[in-house]
């Protein structure tokens, strides 16, 4: 246990403390508050435009909050020695891929591994994540000339090549087709038993197909943080989600 973590509750890995964030004179967060306790799997659940992927940003350290405060793990994302400390026990997945298209999925993770200072570990970690990750046969293709689904993976396993014991995941399953989603719901659910897990999606069937813990998110207001079963108390998933995001508009027209 280190300081950082000693000095928070040691069941809460990821906390985001009122974080607001404003791109020019657009609101995208206003003092979203929620926590995810250490071992579960949370799914971040949003519209498109709610704010998921900028709380994801932030919580990651690559965007700095308006305001508010930040926690992944008791590191401090925007202090650049806590974030270099954070960044070597968290994976991160961001929306679009990580990937630089004119190199293959073994250079990828050759060169990421570099950076991360795997060393004489690289070879055993990339051969687990081309398992885990299913992506030994576009090993030596250009990530360019892979499929949305293949690239998909490829930036997995680059977030899981250090075997972080946090995973922030965004949109993990985007342009995967029905077989690739089985099976990376399923990584994300066999990965869940050992790591903290925050993933982003706007697939509400996704929610009950991985998570735990539920955080509900519009227009970058936080409408709903709790446990899968109290968001289905009182009717499915789907039903409640919907109750959520009228009882916002409705309180907002008000
Ligand atoms: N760099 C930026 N400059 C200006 N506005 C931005 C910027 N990034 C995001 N936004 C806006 O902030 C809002 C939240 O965007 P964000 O990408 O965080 O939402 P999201 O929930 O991840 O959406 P999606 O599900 O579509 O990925 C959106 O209205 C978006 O257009």
């Amino acid at each position: 246990m280190t300081t950082h973590e000693s000095n928070s509750s040691r069941s809460v890995t990821i906390r985001a403390e009122n974080l607001s964030k404003i791109y020019g004179d657009f609101a995208a967060l206003h003092s979203v508050t929620f926590q995810v306790r250490k071992g579960t799997v949370a799914a971040f659940l949003g519209p498109n435009g709610a704010g998921k992927s900028t709380t994801m940003k932030i919580l990651t350290g690559y965007l700095a909050p308006t305001a508010g405060r930040a926690e992944v793990l008791g590191f401090d994302p925007t202090h650049p020695d806590q974030r270099i400390e954070m960044a070597q026990r968290l994976g991160y997945l961001p929306e679009n891929g990580p990937l630089y298209a004119d190199m293959t999925p073994r250079e990828t993770l050759e060169f990421v591994g570099r950076i991360r200072g795997l060393g004489s570990g690289l070879r055993s970690a990339i051969e687990r994540v081309t398992r885990q990750c299913s992506i030994a046969e576009v090993f030596d293709k250009p990530v360019g000339k892979l499929s949305k689904g293949f690239r998909q993976r490829v930036g997995m396993a680059q977030a899981l090549l250090h075997d972080p014991e946090v995973l922030i995941l965004d949109e993990p399953t985007s342009g995967l087709d029905p077989l690739q989603i089985r099976d990376v719901r399923e990584l994300i659910r066999e990965l869940g038993r050992t790591k903290t897990i925050l993933l982003s999606t706007h697939i509400l069937q996704e929610v009950e197909a991985v998570a735990s813990e539920v955080i509900v998110v519009g227009e970058g207001r936080l409408v709903f943080s709790g446990t899968l079963d109290e968001l289905r108390a009182g009717g499915t998933v789907e039903q409640r989600f919907y109750a959520l995001m009228d009882q916002k508009r409705r309180k907002e027209a008000a």
